[in-house]
């Protein structure tokens, strides 16, 4: 019977990815790949140091300049076109490796992802896991397909007392379930 494991989205299914992999023998994490070629740009673009000039000197802050430099803030979906099954009490904790701050100036601005059982073979993108990243380095990072970006821990979860929601199917993930 299937339990837990990773499968390869539709999207990809000839693009001759890896599934995740656990590189040692007691490694708890599942590496995850990118599943293309990818330029991180860093943070530090022109509308944020703008915004950093104009705070120093005292200027009033435009609309405009803000608007800029959210935009070099937000972070990038990396695909991985990976997804992965789960039993309904477990869910995967998609975390970033440790070297990648340390030897690429990469984080996860969430912390860590994630991944509920119920984000399998959703309707909306079938349950495709993205690593979120932000490189605040000052050099743009070239990511190659195959490269180790993050890592996925399957993990129990347990609900409260109570707890009724067995209701609302996922379709989709970043904000699928509304603010
Ligand atoms: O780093 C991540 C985090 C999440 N997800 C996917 C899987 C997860 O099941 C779904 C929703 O994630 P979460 O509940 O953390 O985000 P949300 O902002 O609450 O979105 P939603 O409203 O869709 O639940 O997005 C990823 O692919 N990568
Ligand atoms: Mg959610």
């Amino acid at each position: 019977m299937k339990k837990r494991g990773f499968e390869i989205v539709t999207r990809y299914q000839n693009a001759n990815l890896n599934l995740p992999k656990r590189q040692t023998k007691n490694a708890a994490g599942y590496d995850f790949e990118a599943a293309e070629d990818f330029v991180l740009p860093t943070i530090w673009q022109f509308d944020f140091i703008k915004i950093f000039k104009a705070l120093r000197k005292g200027e009033p802050l435009t609309a405009e300049a803000l608007d800029g430099a959210q935009k070099v803030l937000k972070p990038f979906l990396v695909p991985t076109g990976i997804k992965a099954y789960m039993q309904p009490d477990e869910v995967l904790i998609l975390a970033n490796r440790s070297s990648s701050p340390l030897k690429r100036r990469l984080i996860l601005p969430n912390g860590i992802g994630v991944i509920d059982a119920d984000y399998y073979n959703n309707t909306a993108n079938e349950g495709e896991i993205f690593v979120q990243l932000l490189n605040y380095g000052v050099r743009p990072v070239t990511i190659k397909k195959g490269e180790r970006l993050g890592q996925g821990i399957f993990v129990p979860y347990l609900k409260a007392d109570g707890d009724q929601n067995d209701g609302e199917e996922r379709n989709g993930g970043f904000g699928s379930s509304g603010f």
